[in-house]
């Protein structure tokens, strides 16, 4: 069990087996997420090559530009998935409605949220982007689910992951017994486990918020970032250090290497939309994922898995990493 060097698909089997209490049935549809990712990686790879650069000429139900390279993953989630009998439907950053499964195919047990590809604004300037996925399970007895059966809380979620085309690609992966990362062997075109049992230290000094929005920020968050930068002379008393790479994915992988706060506040501007990250496929696995690697993940106000969301596409702020860093900031906001 959790041999460095074991495949993906091996190690998920071999989860299965030992935990009786993990969901069934689910290497099936794992095994449909990863050769998805593996198109993807294909494609944000070849991008140049390929032409795919730059937007495409349409906005996506979140009121944003997309890029060419957003629609065509959302295609590759959606062609991989919809047939072959492990969903009963889809819900996709860049559509508006649930995507249902043909009438012609099988239907599964499980419902997927996805953003097929995190972080676009840096996939022309050849920086890490990523894909991010959660599964549900469809409430029984729902044959053809609604938007109604996606709004369950992060604490159901059955299996959260994500990918990181990065330098090497990497899948990160739980489902609910720990934390794995995969590096995908293109020699041999696997994911292979790599990054055992990742957990993420309880302290750190290292932040990542996107600071021209400090002056947009609620005081709770403004506190906290004047603290970071007044380093040793200040009430913290130690130096800090900033990364904001734009892309979340990127973001959250470090921060299960080495530590460290991630931060997307709600401020002014954003104020009415309820944040800037998604619930559903952005903020809810990544917050699985983090609590299962022992960090923390919250609103500034409530624990992110504990919301009970109320549409598809909502937004929440997130502060999301080490322990002790997260858990001071939610202390700001009471
Ligand atoms: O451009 P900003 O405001 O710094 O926002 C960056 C954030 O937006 C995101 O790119 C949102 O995801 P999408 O690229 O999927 O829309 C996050 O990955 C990232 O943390
Ligand atoms: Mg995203
Ligand atoms: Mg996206």
């Amino acid at each position: 069990m959790s041999d460095i060097g074991q495949s993906v698909n091996q190690f998920i089997v071999e989860t299965q087996r030992t935990h009786s209490s993990a969901a069934d049935d689910l290497t099936g549809l794992l095994n449909d997420v990863i050769s998805a990712c593996k198109k993807i990686a294909n494609l944000v790879n070849r991008s140049s090559i390929l032409g795919l650069e730059g937007y495409a000429s349409s906005n996506n139900v979140q009121g944003e530009h997309q890029k060419k390279l957003d629609i065509l993953t959302n295609d590759v989630m959606v062609e991989h998935l919809n047939w072959t009998g492990h969903l009963a439907a889809m819900v996709s950053e860049e559509i508006d409605d649930v995507i249902t499964i043909s009438e012609d195919y099988p239907k599964g047990k499980y419902l997927l949220c996805f953003d097929p590809l995190d972080g676009s604004s840096n996939v022309d300037i050849n920086l890490s982007v990523g894909t991010i996925f959660s599964v549900l399970r469809c409430p029984e007895g729902i044959e053809t689910p609604s938007h109604e059966h996606f709004l369950q809380k992060g604490t159901e979620q059955v299996c959260a992951g994500f990918c990181v085309y990065g330098p090497s690609t990497m899948l990160i992966l739980t489902t609910g017994f720990g934390v794995n990362g995969f590096t995908l062997d293109r020699e041999v075109g696997e994911f292979m486990l790599t990054h055992p049992n990742m957990q993420i230290p309880e302290d750190t000094s290292e932040f990542a918020i996107n600071m021209s929005n400090q002056r947009f920020w609620e005081p709770p968050v403004k506190r906290y970032i004047d603290e970071c930068i007044q380093g040793v002379d200040g009430e913290r008393e130690k130096n800090f250090n900033m990364r904001w790479n734009a892309s979340m994915v990127a973001e959250v992988y470090r921060i299960l290497t080495r530590g460290g706060i991630f931060m997307y506040p709600l401020d002014s501007r954003i104020a009415k939309q309820g944040g800037k990250l998604r619930l559903l496929y952005e903020a809810n696995p990544m917050s699985f994922i983090i609590e299962q690697a022992g960090g923390v993940s919250s609103t500034g106000r409530e624990r992110i898995m504990e919301i009970q969301p109320e549409s598809i596409h909502q937004r929440v702020p997130v502060f999301l990493g080490s322990k002790n860093e997260v858990e001071r900031v939610v202390s700001y906001h009471k």
